[in-house]
């Protein structure tokens, strides 16, 4: 009891004290920052009396563009309030604005991919393609690998042109077939079971699993198969977002090069009316690309006909069932519908009625029925505040839908199938960064303002749409959240008010001084980084600070024309010159491939944590060959941290469907208030988000070290320089004395000599510098870090003389045991030894799938030994003998495996240390105030963590079995 007390009145104390800050901060807003917020208020008043009450859906209805301002932000920037509003159906289309940019990638002169929209173009496309195949066959093919069946060919692959029959005859060709995946197969032969039963399905494999790799095998496999009305693969239509049409084409081109493939798009290279394109793509039976922008406009040519399949990528474009998109693309006529996509599930369960309504019409009943019976109980019981009935009631629910849809999708997550690609590593933070002074100040200022006073107001007398005026007064704190001059903009009165010296400067926003200290390190580690943001305005503000820095980069926002889009993509892969990949998470961050990056910052977060994480996704796929590090940043204590949250919740609620019913939620809803507050750390400087995961907190433990050393280090690099200089007037006096004997005294050349022999002159390491590289005036690719140091060692000869000095002693002891009688006691107990090593191997095995040529070994191996004790029963004589061989063998394999762990450890050592040695530099800073582990958050982690064990738990199961089975 007096616990309790005790307990109530410290909450009232902090209670106190957090009002008393919070009234502090209310008197210490600036003038400036209260004009500026009355006269934004002021503005979007105004506006608010002209919004009608439909306009705006907080959650995932379509959000009609909100004009807030007479004067518009950016001069080549229309409007971009939109871009912080909950995404609904958007389109990543070409924005019709005419944007004159700065950029390079303007002035580049940039090779379109033509799609075969011209007969004449596809003609003289195919005649190439057979010429450069004949000549890869007779083995005079000298040019760039242009298609899958090219390179299986120069690969020295036989029976190219045969075909490989799946069970009840689908003819997939060779080449395609075995260039696949082993989970791919598995995804094909699905496809072609749902092909058979006429029905729907959602190919959901994780991103950049290769769908669109899949579902090509699979056409390529129809197209080859003399079956149905159509005598193969009929007429087809694939709707893809705008950005990866061409993509799409490119990716036919290479893997089946023989089906035309058609833009139906203005950029396409049909010339004429685009009805006589249909009609000829039809006829011949090729597949149509088509935007989701373009099924609309496109409507009436194309619901007027059969097609054979119609294949939606990113198809959860269509998740909100009101738009007219998603209603027009029900209505094509077509008994395949395939759905790919990585987010099945984004923000709601009604998102996966209106994909299987499109899949499998019926299958989940009506809407409402589906939204009254299942959608509601399952979101109730999701909350941490729900009631256990409602718990258990969820959780039911939760599973009865899961078994109805898992038929009917095939999801596969890169964990599940590492072993297969061998995707390199995925480090992802959540960094909390410190708002500026001034983005404090104007913060502040808003949150007083008549627009969140009217927000907050129970009696609101303003009588306009809540809803509306809420999202306006959201999006404006996230505008300050990421840049004051975002906000500021619409304050001012005349654009002769603007500091052009001043304006957009990277040291007033919290945000924008962690991505220049970022670059900054990560241009000296050699890392190239893809940078995401909502809005289209704070692209600019990035693109005028990598200018001003002088870094190199590429943008690709809804400006850019489609058919560049694809080559814009091409040149950031292939060009390593270029630092930055500068996007919008719209554009940029569906369905691309940017594996020539190997950092990604998601500088704002979306309502939509799909949006996020496909973005993120870009970089981490197949293709990808370095680590990968991804920082996601929030302002601390603000709105962006609320979307976050809100972020973790979908997650929850999708994962709960998708992957596990029993999964438990933190999170509470949120209410207006807290949306609308900043919230002040807590006595152990964590905000809200920091403190409700307190256990996926990324703590540095050497933060006070590296602390000391940032200032030890200048006087130790001064010493080294110190020494250095010494060092070469001594030889340079050396020389000189040598250059003139005569002048020297013998004895004292002696003494030299003398002491020279017994001690010799230490020769210097380099100084490592691992925390501010601004200390040192050598660039950064000659400092080399420990961990390089120590792998240079270990790389150098090092393995190949371990293993030649492993090989010769056991050599040596296999020629002595040769020569003695070994008794049988000796053997079993060999033999023991044996099992327990193949035991300890093959576990070892799976801790390290990465090293694949071990892994074969080790399996050859463990094969050999186990065959190695059948036929010590049969024959002692060569029993015997072969047991030395096998453990001669295991020893040497053993070796070898225990210097590959090291390196492996070592490279895993170095991630974490680069990431590390980031981080502390942002701590040591102040410009990030904690870092969360994002998988671990969003409860990723823990899955895996329980994969992985299952996957270890299901091997030692085998081998109980196994060992069972040799011990009689
Ligand atoms: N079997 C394969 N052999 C070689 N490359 C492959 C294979 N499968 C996929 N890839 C490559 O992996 C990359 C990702 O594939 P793809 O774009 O199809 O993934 P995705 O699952 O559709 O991704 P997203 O969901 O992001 O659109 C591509 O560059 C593709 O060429």
């Amino acid at each position: 009891m007096v616990d309790i007390n005790k307990y109530l009145e410290t909450q009232l104390a902090l209670a106190q004290q957090k009002r008393h800050i919070k009234n502090f901060k209310k008197e210490s807003v600036s003038l400036r920052s209260k004009t500026a917020a009355e006269i934004i208020s002021k503005k979007q008043n105004k506006h608010f009396s002209k919004c009608s009450k439909d306009e705006l859906n907080i959650e995932h209805g379509e959000c009609s563009q909100v004009e807030t301002s007479t004067k518009k932000p950016f001069k080549d920037v229309e409007s971009d309030e939109e871009e912080y509003l909950p995404s609904g159906d958007e389109s990543n289309d070409e924005v019709s604005i005419p944007y004159i940019s700065t950029t390079a990638r303007i002035k580049q002169n940039l090779k379109k991919i033509i799609d075969d929209g011209d007969r004449n173009q596809y003609d003289a496309r195919i005649k190439c393609w057979k010429v450069n195949q004949a000549a890869a066959c007779l083995g005079n093919y000298k040019g760039d690998i242009i298609s899958a069946d090219i390179k299986y060919i120069v690969d020295g692959k036989s029976e190219f042109d045969k075909k490989h029959e799946l069970q009840n005859g689908l003819y997939v060709p060779n080449y395609i077939w075995r260039q696949l995946y082993k989970y791919q197969k598995v995804g094909v032969k699905w496809l072609w079971e749902l092909h058979q039963l006429q029905s729907g399905g959602l190919l959901g494999d994780e991103m950049g699993l290769g769908k669109t790799v899949q579902i090509i095998a699979f056409l390529a496999g129809l197209s080859n198969t003399d079956i149905g009305k159509w005598n193969g693969l009929g007429p087809s239509i694939i709707v893809a977002p705008a950005t990866i049409i061409y993509q799409w084409v490119s990716h036919f081109h290479f893997w089946y090069p023989v089906l035309r493939i058609a833009v139906l798009h203005h950029s396409g290279s049909h010339v004429g009316n685009h009805n006589k394109l249909i009609r000829d793509v039809y006829q011949s039976h090729g597949i149509l690309l088509v935007t989701y922008a373009g099924i609309v406009k496109y409507s009436n040519e194309l619901l007027s006909r059969k097609w054979h399949y119609v294949i939606l990528d990113e198809g959860h474009k269509i998740r909100n069932p009101n738009t007219q998109v998603s209603k027009l693309i029900k209505k094509l006529d077509t008994p395949h519908r395939i759905i790919i996509t990585g987010s099945p599930m984004q923000n709601s369960l009604q998102e996966l009625w209106s994909l299987f309504d499109f899949m499998s019409p019926g299958l989940l009943g009506t809407y409402n029925a589906f939204m009254e019976h299942f959608a509601l109980p399952i979101t109730q019981g999701g909350y941490a505040n729900a009631t256990q009935l409602q718990e258990a009631t969820a959780l039911e629910i939760a599973k009865a839908l899961k078994n109805i849809i898992t038929p009917y999708m095939l999801r596969r997550t890169k964990t599940e199938v590492q072993d297969h690609i061998k995707l390199p590593e995925k480090n992802e933070q959540v960094l909390f960064c410190a708002l500026s002074q001034e983005q404090r100040d104007l913060y502040m200022g808003y949150l007083m303002s008549s627009t969140v006073r009217s927000v907050l107001d129970k009696d609101n007398k303003f009588g306009d749409p809540l809803r509306a005026r809420i999202l306006v007064a959201l999006s404006t704190l996230r505008k300050i959240c990421n840049h004051p001059d975002l906000y500021l903009y619409e304050a001012q009165e005349n654009i002769e008010d603007v500091n052009e010296d001043k304006f957009g400067h990277w040291k007033r926003s919290g945000k924008m001084t962690v991505v220049n200290s970022l670059l900054k390190i990560w241009q000296k580690q050699g890392h190239r980084v893809l940078i995401f943001s909502q809005s289209r305005a704070m692209l600019c503000i990035l693109e005028q600070y990598l200018q001003n820095q002088n870094y190199k980069y590429l943008k690709m926002d809804g400006s850019v024309s489609v058919s560049q889009r694809q080559n814009i993509i091409k040149n950031f892969n292939e060009i390593s010159e270029y630092l930055v990949f500068l996007s919008t998470t719209r554009v940029g961050g569906l369905g691309v491939n940017l594996t020539g990056a190997d950092r990604v910052i998601i500088y704002d977060p979306d309502w939509n944590p799909a949006t996020d994480n496909q973005a993120k996704e870009r970089a981490w796929r197949i293709g990808q060959q370095r680590n990968v590090t991804v920082y996601r940043l929030l302002s601390a204590g603000t709105i962006e941290e609320k979307i976050y949250q809100r972020q973790i919740f979908k997650h929850f609620l999708s994962n709960k469907i998708l992957i596990d019913p029993n999964q438990k939620n933190v999170l509470t809803t949120s209410t207006l208030q807290g949306l609308f507050t900043l919230e002040e750390p807590n006595s152990e400087g964590d905000t809200e988000t920091a403190s409700l995961f307190k256990h996926t907190k990324i703590s540095v433990t050497d933060k006070d070290k590296y602390k000391n050393t940032d200032s030890t280090s200048v006087l130790k690099l001064e010493e080294m320089r110190k020494k250095a200089r010494e060092i070469s007037r001594k030889i340079s006096k050396e020389t000189e004395n040598s250059k003139t004997p005569q002048l020297e005294d013998p004895r004292e050349r002696y003494k030299k000599k003398r002491e020279l022999i017994l001690n010799p002159p230490r020769i210097e390491e380099p100084e490592i510098n691992l925390v501010d590289d601004k200390v040192t005036n050598a660039s950064f690719d000659t400092v080399i870090s420990e961990i390089e140091i120590i792998e240079m060692h270990t790389k150098k000869n090092y393995e190949e003389n371990l293993i030649q000095k492993v090989l010769n002693s056991q050599e040596q002891v296999s020629a002595q045991e040769e020569s003695t009688e070994l008794q049988n006691d000796d053997i079993k107990s060999k033999n023991d030894k044996v099992l327990d090593i193949i035991e300890d191997i093959t576990t070892k095995k799976h801790t390290h799938s990465k090293e694949e040529n071990i892994n074969t070994n080790l399996n050859a191996i463990e094969e050999n030994c186990f065959s190695e004790l059948k036929s010590n029963k049969r024959n002692n004589r060569k029993r015997k003998r072969r047991d030395s061989e096998s453990k001669y063998e295991i020893d040497n394999l053993l070796a070898i495996k225990k210097i590959k762990n090291k390196k492996h450890k070592i490279n895993k050592d170095k991630i974490s240390n680069d990431d590390d040695y980031v981080l502390t530099k942002l701590f040591v800073k102040a410009s990030v105030k904690n870092a969360l582990q994002h998988d671990a958050v969003v409860g990723l982690a823990e899955k895996e963590k329980r994969h992985k064990m299952k996957e270890e738990a299901l091997v030692k199961a085998k081998l109980a079995v196994r060992a069972i089975k040799f011990s009689s």
